[in-house]
């Protein structure tokens, strides 16, 4: 007799995991909030490192507390001369993202503490892996083009440095605030597919290094983080604006996806799109190239039109990554440098109540049967 279907959620569509008190989002009102704040605020009134501590501590920081942890990161940027090796032995093609994913597995080798699951302990390694991955990131990127990396900056600020690892030089002002902003809405985003994967393998007891490196394997597939080199390279088939419409509905003959549409849980909109949308535009003015997101806007416009789904954050952070001047392959591992933050904060919530995650599946396959001597298989 066969069994009768379960309710099986394919892509676990509408299933709540758990529960969270790290960030909410509310489709109904297309508005997310960390820790209570809507992001766009912060994005306004805060900068990246003031959200990485109030992801990990649940408020945001007062001046003595976020200079104690500015310290802390900046202290802990200098990669080790064995990393600095490994690096430069990775083929010079490798994708970034594999990169990064192989450095930070690399980190945990080399990282004291990474036995000891402890909450205290978890919280130092996360403050160290914020601190180093930018500055391994940076410096895959520039071995894979024969340069050679630069070392990070304790006098800068996070973003600021940053740009210092990869260009050798800060840029102005509105540049480091769009950047800052993109690292911002970044940060975090409820049960995604990376940070679920990070809070699955925290459940079994697992380490800190071992779920960031999953949760970088997660985020770069192009349904996911990898979205934002994908729309890039997508605008950049488009030979101009005018062009934009008909390239699209070629697209809609083929059935193919439109890189930065859609989202599994915004129908409406996603929050982020306004304020990514906002400072992608100042790119587009401060180096005067319009181009991309006039292209951008009539993308937008037929697939509300046409498809009726809206752009996620990908599609502006595409333009404005590119408009900094990052090489493509760059985008998502800068997706790595701000997420980091929100995977941490669900390693730790994890950790503070765990029950291992271990979904059932209903069998499908053959039914129960002997298995054949050699000599009488096909
Ligand atoms: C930071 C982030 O990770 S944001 C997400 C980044 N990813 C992308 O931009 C990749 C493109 N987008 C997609 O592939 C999807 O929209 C996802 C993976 C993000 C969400 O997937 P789902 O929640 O499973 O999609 P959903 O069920 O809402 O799709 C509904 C319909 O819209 C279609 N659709 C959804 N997104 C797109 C898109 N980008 N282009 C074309 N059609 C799309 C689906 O094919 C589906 O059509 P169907 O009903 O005829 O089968
Ligand atoms: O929430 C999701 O599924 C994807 C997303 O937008 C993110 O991770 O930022």
């Amino acid at each position: 007799m066969s069994e009768a279907t379960p309710d099986i959620r394919k892509g676990l569509v509408g299933v709540y995991a758990d529960e969270s008190a790290v960030s909410k989002v509310m489709p109904e009102t297309n508005s997310l909030t960390y820790r209570g704040y809507a992001v766009q605020d912060l994005c306004e009134e805060s900068n990246f490192e003031e959200v990485a501590y109030l992801l990990w501590h649940g408020e945001l920081p007062n001046a003595a507390q976020l200079a104690a942890f500015q310290a802390e990161e900046r202290a802990n940027r200098a990669l080790s001369p064995a990393l600095l090796r490994v690096l430069r032995e990775f083929p010079a093609d490798a994708h970034p993202m594999d990169a990064i994913r192989t450095a930070v597995s690399f980190m945990g080798m080399e990282d004291a503490e990474t036995a000891d699951i402890s909450d205290a302990a978890q919280r130092r390694k996360a403050l160290r892996l914020l601190a180093k991955i930018p500055a391994a990131v940076a410096a895959a990127n520039r071995l894979s083009k024969g340069l050679e990396p630069i070392a990070p900056d304790a006098s800068l600020p996070f973003c600021e440095n940053f740009f210092h690892m990869v260009f050798g030089k800060v840029p102005q002002k509105e540049v480091i605030k769009s950047f800052d902003v993109s690292m911002i809405l970044y940060a975090e985003h409820t049960f995604n597919a990376s940070t679920y994967t990070t809070r699955l393998v925290t459940s079994s007891m697992s380490d800190i290094h071992s779920a960031i490196t999953a949760g970088i394997g997660s985020l770069k597939g192009p349904l996911h983080g990898g979205a934002n080199e994908a729309v890039m390279h997508m605008l950049s088939e488009i030979p101009s604006p005018e062009a934009a419409e008909a390239w699209l509905r070629e697209r809609f003959d083929h059935k193919a996806l439109v890189m930065g549409f859609g989202h599994r849980v915004y129908k409406s909109g996603d929050s982020r799109v306004p304020t990514m949308k906002k400072y992608a535009e100042i790119m587009a003015e401060v180096v005067g190239d319009t181009r991309w997101m006039n292209t951008s806007a009539v993308l937008a416009r037929v697939m509300l039109e046409e498809k009726k789904i809206h752009p996620n954050l990908d599609f502006p952070a595409g333009p404005a990554y590119f408009l900094m001047g990052f090489d493509i392959p760059l985008f998502t591992p800068i997706f790595v440098c701000s997420r980091i933050t929100g995977w941490a904060a669900h390693v730790f919530e994890q950790g503070a109540d765990n029950r291992l995650i271990r979904p059932l599946s209903f069998y499908v396959g053959p039914e129960q049967r002997a298995v054949p001597p050699m000599s009488t298989r096909g």
